[in-house]
């Protein structure tokens, strides 16, 4: 804990095991982790030059610790601070291929009968235990969650529906950010799907990330060079001694940065830095915004690339924040592995002021709620003048029973769970 100037990011790191690859053509392994002194090192000698490098994190996993290790230590203290009323991020930062979808999402394991495989990862350990939690306090509460994909500084939504179904245009809209007039950003028109079972959470997760893969091929993109946000909004209702209805808000965002070899070196060797430049310019942001913050040296630019401007509370802002750093232990890795060793270890000096997010007054928030209802038909009713007359009979009924979808999910969200 940071005296005084707030609380500093936790900062976790995490080295994956060899592959049967690595190990079948005998790769040497460069990288020693002590978990007990939470200590990394980093040794090799070429030519009598010698590296030897030691860090220290808040945690370290080594290759031989388990999805639930991570999860136990590093997620279950974050998961409580959400259920009372905290914002909280998680992000994966690291070289492609070294774990951080696996730590995020698994390793691919399917659920069976509500159990999770024992490769599941932080997300759907974080669903299941925010459930298990509440429904063993008999909460009542209503959750719902968003999915986006950053590319490119394209948003793209994962949990949308398919857009051969609402247009004859199947080109993707580039969805905007927007102020919020409080200091925030909001994605207009992100899907926020209410979830009321952590099995529907998980089929949501699957859609997700099945949709992301369909886009890479289709677009010959590839995971390693877009951001994933998993964020899950959390509503609890709480009674005052006076009998006021209180709602208390939390949020979890789980983020699974692009590979951090995408930082201009990768792109600059293939001879395509300026698409490279381009593609990673919220990668590059997020390491300025993280030099500035720690440096105190001035202007906080935030604003440059989108991720940083979705994800500005939670460096520097009132969010609890935790990174988990993620390397591999080859020797082939060597580089990018110490340039994640020291990013990582920078970004320990980041300290955030963690704020309780204010509880609502029921009723303030079903005037929200009818403020959101009219901005969502406003959106809806400016749409279909936009596209009027290209709109075919089959689609203005979709529209229109979208739009029942729409009203009677806000209604059930108000009354029902609230
Ligand atoms: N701790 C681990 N234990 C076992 N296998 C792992 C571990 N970490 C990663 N792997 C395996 O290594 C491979 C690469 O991992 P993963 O795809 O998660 O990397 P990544 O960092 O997300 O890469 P990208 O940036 O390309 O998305 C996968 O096959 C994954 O199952």
């Amino acid at each position: 804990k940071g005296g005084g100037g707030g609380v500093n990011i936790q900062v976790l790191l995490r080295c994956r095991p060899l592959s049967k690859e690595e190990l079948s053509i005998n790769t040497p392994v460069v990288i020693t982790c002590n978990e007990q002194r939470r200590e990394v090192s980093a040794a090799q000698n070429i030519a009598n030059k010698q590296i030897d490098r030691t860090f220290v994190f808040d945690k370290v996993f080594g290759p031989k610790s388990k999805q639930q290790d991570v999860f136990n230590h590093a997620v279950v203290p974050l998961v409580g601070e959400v259920l009372d009323g905290y914002n909280c991020t998680i992000f994966a930062y690291g070289q492609t291929g070294t774990g951080k979808t696996y730590t995020m999402e698994g390793g691919g394991g399917k659920t069976q009968d509500g159990e999770l495989p024992s490769d599941a990862g932080v997300i759907p350990r974080a669903v299941k235990r925010i459930f298990d939690i509440l429904e063993a306090q008999s909460a009542e509460y209503s959750m719902k969650v968003s999915f986006l994909e950053l590319y490119n500084e394209e948003l793209t939504d994962l949990l949308a529906p398919d857009e051969s179904k609402f247009s004859d245009d199947k080109s993707k809209k580039p969805m905007a950010l927007m102020e919020d007039g409080k200091g925030g950003v909001f994605v207009r028109g992100l899907e926020e799907e209410v979830v009321s079972s952590a099995s529907e959470i998980y089929k949501i997760l699957e859609r997700g990330s099945g949709k992301r893969k369909t886009a890479e091929t289709l677009l010959n993109k590839q995971s390693s060079r877009s951001h994933s946000i998993f964020s899950i909004t959390i509503h609890i209702k709480e009674c005052t001694p006076e009998g006021e209805e209180m709602i208390k808000c939390g949020k979890l965002n789980l983020v699974d940065l692009a590979g951090s070899e995408n930082i201009s070196r990768s792109g600059a060797r293939d001879g395509r830095a300026r698409e490279a430049g381009e593609i990673n310019k919220s990668l590059l942001t997020l390491g300025r915004v993280i030099n500035t913050l720690v440096e105190h040296s001035g202007h906080i630019p935030y604003r440059d690339s989108k991720l940083t401007r979705l994800l500005r509370d939670s460096l520097g802002g009132k969010t609890k924040t935790c990174i988990i750093a993620t390397i591999a232990p080859s020797v082939h890795c060597l580089d990018e592995t110490l340039s994640t060793l020291d990013y990582a270890h920078r970004a320990k000096n980041i300290k955030n002021k963690p704020e309780v997010n204010q509880k609502m007054m029921k009723s303030a928030l079903i005037k929200d709620l009818y403020f959101e209802m009219d901005r969502l038909k406003q959106e809806l009713y400016a749409a279909r003048e936009k596209n009027g007359i290209y709109i075919p009979g089959e689609q203005y009924l979709a529209d229109e029973a979208e739009k029942k979808v729409l009203y009677s999910s806000c209604y059930l969200y108000m009354y029902t769970r609230l």
